[in-house]
């Protein structure tokens, strides 16, 4: 598959300390995300995320993730956060997530075994900015860590993907280049514990991202074009 994309945007989420979002803006992250989901040991509250939002710099997104809140709770923060972007990982419909006149992305939870195909999503969703595929649904909570089986992502989809689930610097190089996709999102995999991230994580999984960016797949046919020529046959020529 030949890329076309040239840069794959990076989101750090679930941030919790104004040094790391801070560290994040510096090492070329392209948005930071704050948790308001009940149940996560990366929630903070809206006047937390504000003050964090204080420490990110010009050029840097900040979003706002929810998993089913009330729309009272979503309004609360888009006035005291501002943010650039909400991302909804719960059962939310599109006209909940357009409500609050901020774009949206809708995460899909590739856990659940029936996954719609591009064009149910976008009818669903019609209004969402991007889709972002995460391992949650089943027995599993949205920033489990854990990964999914990529090739499951529809195909045929218009709109930006951002791939998320149990993405780490070890892994993010196979994952974009396997599925091409706008963005990667990671939270369990750069940190230290759940909430506190870890600068060496960020900057190796930025690395490894900037790497994959950088990565341009071997031409089969000129390599054996080559291989002809070093032993005296000519080679096809295109
Ligand atoms: O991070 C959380 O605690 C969280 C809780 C509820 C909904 C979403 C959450 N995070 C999102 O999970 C993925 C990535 O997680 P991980 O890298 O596998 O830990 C990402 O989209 C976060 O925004």
């Amino acid at each position: 598959m030949s890329r076309t994309l040239f840069r794959t945007r990076i989101k750090f989420c679930g941030m919790t300390r104004a040094g790391d979002v801070r560290l994040a803006s510096e090492l070329g992250a392209d948005a930071v995300g704050f948790i308001f989901a009940d149940g996560s040991p990366r929630r903070i509250h809206a006047r937390e995320a504000r003050a964090l939002r204080g420490a990110l710099a010009p050029l840097v997104d900040a979003v706002a993730v929810f998993r089913n809140n009330a729309a009272d709770e979503v309004r609360d923060v888009v006035r005291q956060v501002h943010p650039t972007l909400l991302q909804f990982h719960g059962d939310e419909e599109d006209a909940f997530c357009r409500g609050f006149g901020v774009p949206y992305v809708k995460a899909i939870g590739m856990g659940d075994p029936l996954v719609e195909d591009a064009v149910a999503l976008q009818v669903r969703y019609r209004g969402a900015a991007a889709f972002l595929f995460d391992s949650h649904g089943g027995d599993t909570d949205g920033g489990s860590g854990q990964a999914f089986d990529w090739s499951r992502i529809p195909t045929g989809l218009v709109k930006p993907v951002i791939l998320a689930g149990g993405i780490g610097s070890g892994n993010v190089f196979d994952a974009i280049l396997r599925t091409l996709p706008w963005g990667v999102d990671v939270s369990s995999g750069i940190e230290a514990s759940p909430g506190i991230k870890d600068g060496d994580r960020m900057r190796e999984f930025v690395e490894q991202v900037r790497r994959a960016d950088c990565h341009v797949e071997p031409d089969i046919d000129a390599g054996s074009d080559l291989a002809a020529r070093a032993n005296g046959i000519s080679g096809t020529s295109k």
